[in-house]
């Protein structure tokens, strides 16, 4: 009988206030791509990390190849042959394919004479990459690419993949699959994170569950359907959205003719954007970050201000051009951006300091800060709410942002923008790394926020995301934004097309010059 590759035998992790693993058992075959599926907050990548040596475990063996292995450290991991590629790259962006591949490996190879190697393993699993390009240039699917190249030329017997297609088109993604197909084909085993269940069905050959932490069961993901996966991850149903129709109200955002230069030098330009927003209704914005996502927000948030030709932005009649973030936000705008560490939560703040972060402004009435003064107690029962509520699983409200799983970083920053009920809301991937149950939630709740009249703009990669919600739907391709069209009167194929950029501007909503 062949040996498995990976044995890991009663591991378990514990944490101060969370076992992040208790007793897990996971067997990879030679040549397997397995997945490892589980709400946010289940373990997933804690046992990761323990594999790559990042974390180590506090009971429990490792078998590698039918012997037993203390994996202190990712060099460790390395020299066993397991590649681990992040969800995050850390790449340089200045310097070259083949510089930043030999920066990243062990053994100190200096980059012209990688460079050839780079060539053929790029090409053999049909990824190719040019070794001379600079990574400034490249898409975040061809930077992927960098970072599985980077493994492969340590020729790995175990990939590990932390949810590799979340910044993928979905051409990309079928490209992936097909060279992880390829080298499980020549016995690479995979291990393959990810919250889309219809990925785990076509690509992987197995799958362990985990629930809170530990094996809740084992499946065959080809015999399962997205739902029946889905259901045996959150062992109960699956939520469904209820979307009603609803007449908007009055226009509370409107963007008129911004035409915006980026501040980073390899952003993208905004061209010409129209847009009008009235509360009551969720126009959601199509496309791939990177296609001017970023700028648009800053603009829209106040991060970025703007000068009378860049264009103009309103909240209700105001012009709000010239205001910063926290003057927007005095005047009722909510706003959740993409990156959760750093702009949406400071990780070494607890979760009741990051609720007062965005709380404390009168607007939102939350009686945070009374004459000045913070009121502990009330940020600390604001913060408890939006735990309960949108079931934050951590410490409790004193926890640091940072020691969250990221899809419960996620949930929180969400939750406590809608519980400070602004008048104007805008989501940049509102469930970005979120679980399949918990991403029910969340859309729910921003699906109320517009039943109570709020304005809501939702900016996401999840073409099923924005046509559940939406009322109205456009579409953000190279800086340009195409006409919101009623999200009955489109489809998923239709707006596909427009991700290209191949849209109708001259359509796009008429905005008086
Ligand atoms: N360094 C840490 N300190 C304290 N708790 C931690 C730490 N790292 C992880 N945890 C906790 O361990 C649990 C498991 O986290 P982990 O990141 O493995 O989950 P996950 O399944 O990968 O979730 P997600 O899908 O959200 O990424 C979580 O409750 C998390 O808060």
């Amino acid at each position: 009988m062949t040996e498995p590759r990976l044995q890991m035998l009663g591991i378990s992790k514990i944490y101060p206030s969370v076992v992040a693993n208790a007793d897990v058992n996971l067997t990879v075959m030679p040549g397997e791509i397995h997945a490892v599926l589980g709400e946010n907050g289940a373990g997933k990548s804690t046992l990761m990390k323990i594999i790559y040596g990042v974390v180590k475990p506090d009971d429990g063996q490792i078998m590698w190849e039918g012997r037993q292995v203390h994996i202190n450290s990712p060099h460790d991991a390395r020299k066993l042959g397991i590649g681990m590629v992040f969800q995050h790259f850390a790449l340089f962006e200045t310097l070259t394919v083949a510089e930043n591949i030999a920066l990243a490996l062990d053994d100190k190879v200096s980059p012209a004479a990688l460079a050839p190697r780079i060539k053929q393993v790029s090409e053999q699993y049909g990824l190719p990459l040019d070794p001379q390009r600079r990574v400034h240039s490249m898409s975040v699917g061809e930077r992927q690419r960098v970072e599985i190249v980077r493994c492969l030329l340590q020729s790995p017997k175990l990939l590990i993949m932390d949810e590799p297609t979340s910044v993928l088109t979905p051409d990309a993604v079928l490209k992936l699959f097909e060279s992880l197909r390829r080298l499980a084909a020549e016995g690479v085993s995979i291990l393959y994170i990810s919250h889309k269940l219809d990925e785990i069905q076509t690509l992987c050959d197995k799958a362990t569950v985990l629930r809170a932490g530990r094996v809740s069961g084992t499946a065959l993901p080809k015999q399962e359907s997205a739902k029946s996966l889905a259901e045996l991850m959150i062992g109960r149903e699956l939520p469904v959205c209820v979307h009603q129709p609803r007449e908007p109200g009055e226009i509370r955002l409107s963007l008129e003719h911004l035409n915006v230069e980026s501040s980073d030098p390899f952003g993208t330009r905004l061209k010409d954007i129209n847009l009008s927003l009235r509360s009551g209704e969720i126009v959601g914005i199509a496309g791939i970050s990177g296609n001017g996502q970023q700028e648009l927000l800053k603009a829209i948030s106040g991060e970025r201000t703007l000068s009378m030709r860049e264009g103009t932005v309103r909240l209700a009649e105001r012009d709000v051009g010239t205001l910063d973030a926290a003057q927007r936000r005095q005047l009722g705008l909510g706003f959740v951006p993409e990156e959760r560490l750093g702009r949406g939560a400071a990780p070494e703040l607890s979760l009741a300091d990051n609720a007062l972060l965005t709380g404390y402004v009168p607007a939102a009435a939350t009686g945070m800060v009374k004459r000045g003064l913070i009121q502990r107690g009330a940020v600390r029962a604001f913060a408890q709410q939006v735990i309960e509520r949108f079931k934050v699983k951590c410490g409790g409200a004193q926890s640091a942002a940072a020691s969250l799983s990221g899809g419960n970083l996620q949930k929180f920053i969400v939750g406590r923008e809608i519980m400070l009920a602004p008048k104007v809301m805008v989501f940049a991937q509102p469930t970005w790394g979120v679980d399949i149950g918990a991403a029910m939630l969340i859309r729910q709740a921003i699906i109320d926020m517009r039943d109570q009249g709020v304005a809501v703009l939702v900016l996401s990669e999840e073409l099923d995301e924005l046509f559940m919600m939406s009322d109205r739907i456009a579409v953000l391709a190279d800086g340009r934004l195409s006409r919101a069209v009623p999200a009955k009167a489109t489809s998923i194929n239709q707006i596909g097309v427009w991700m290209s950029g191949d849209f109708d501007y001259q359509g796009a909503e008429h905005v008086p010059a």
